[in-house]
């Protein structure tokens, strides 16, 4: 076994906390000679459900978790923490406008930004699952000047999963033929899943399935799915939600080639240094491959003005979203 890991994990009491603890500690996220520390960090609400999640963990005797602790402090669970899955933010309730929804989001992801930026440990690596994801995430690393802004990333994979599972159900394909499909922009019914590039078996997406249904009725399915899946299942996606946490962390963290498929790549929402005219400092979603723990955008990738004009709106989305919380005085 190798040194432990230090994880913290906020929102530990909820659904997504409870759907991806027992993974994270059974060695799915980082492999099963990795042992894990788990830091749980609850408000007084969820704790005595984060209580119980702590009570199951050690009754799976998993030989890969080394530790379970639960504190309602940010500086202690971020002590020490080289992995952060900020998933526990503050839903929007009946009645709640938009800027009171970014207000008390500051007030959480600003604070843990900041224990992040004083407490973590130097590789530290931050993603945010907690919605609005791509703001909150911005709002966290500016509370951490002295953590590289590009350890702070927002999960777009569980758009990236859907993007891949429906074109492989519209192709008749299996998944494991889906490649180069991209979420372009912020985790919200603004993002943009583009099949320009993407193959089914080697094959352009584009001559696989229909134009006019990739440009149209997909774009909305994926991008909608979160709420297709509320109203099929009554709630919001937590297994799927978990997974794709987890995805993230690992490819992150591990690197994104398998053997036999060297340039696999995936989504991520990460710190934009200007590519595709994305303005710099936004934390929006890209093409993205993982190498020695960090993320880089795929470049290169042509732009037509269909696509052009999609991920201008969501990132156009994204600079309204961080003008407001610049606003509300939540970020400089
Ligand atoms: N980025 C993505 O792809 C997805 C994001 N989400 C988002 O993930 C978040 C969590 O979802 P669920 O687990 O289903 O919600 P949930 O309501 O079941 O759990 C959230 C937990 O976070 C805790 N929490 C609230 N404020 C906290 C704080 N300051 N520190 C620590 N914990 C805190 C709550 O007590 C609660 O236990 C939501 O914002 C949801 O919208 C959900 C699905 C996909
Ligand atoms: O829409 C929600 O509340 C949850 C979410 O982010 C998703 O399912 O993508």
């Amino acid at each position: 076994m190798r040194d432990p890991i230090t994880i913290a994990l906020t929102g530990a009491g909820g659904q997504i906390g409870y759907a991806a603890l027992f993974r994270i500690a059974s060695g799915a996220m980082l492999g099963e000679d990795r042992p894990v520390r788990l830091r749980l960090l609850e408000i007084p609400q969820g704790m005595r459900a984060a209580e119980g999640a702590a009570l199951e963990l050690a009754d799976c005797a998993f030989p890969t978790l080394a530790g379970v602790e639960l504190t309602d402090d940010p500086a202690t669970a971020f002590d020490g923490a080289n992995v952060a899955l900020l998933i526990g933010s503050r839903p929007r309730t009946a009645g709640m406008e938009r800027g009171d929804l970014l207000s008390a989001n500051g007030a959480i992801f600003g604070p843990q930004g900041r224990a992040i930026g004083e407490c973590a440990a130097d590789d530290v690596r931050v993603a945010v699952v907690g919605n609005p994801a791509n703001t909150n995430a911005l709002i966290a690393q500016q509370h951490a000047p002295d953590v590289p802004a590009e350890r702070f990333t927002a999960l777009t994979r569980l758009d990236h999963n859907r993007a891949v599972g429906i074109l492989a159900a519209q192709a008749g394909a299996p998944v494991a033929e889906i490649d180069g499909v991209t979420i372009w922009g912020n985790h919200s019914a603004t993002q943009y899943p583009d099949l320009s590039h993407a193959t089914v078996g080697g094959r352009p997406a584009l001559e696989t399935v229909d134009v006019e249904w990739a440009r149209g009725p997909y774009v909305e399915r994926v991008a909608r799915r979160g709420a297709e899946i509320i109203e099929v299942r009554g709630g919001s996606s937590v297994g799927s939600a978990a997974n794709a946490a987890i995805e993230h962390v690992r490819d992150w963290l591990l690197g994104t080639a398998r053997p036999g498929d060297p340039g696999r790549r995936t989504s991520a929402a990460i710190v934009s240094r200007g590519e595709y005219g994305v303005p710099e400092g936004l934390i929006s979603s890209f093409p993205v491959r993982s190498e020695a723990g960090e993320w880089r955008v795929v470049e290169g990738l042509s732009v037509d003005e269909f696509s052009r004009e999609r991920i201008d709106a969501s990132v156009a989305e994204l600079i309204a979203e961080r003008d407001a919380v610049r606003e509300l005085g939540l970020i400089r």
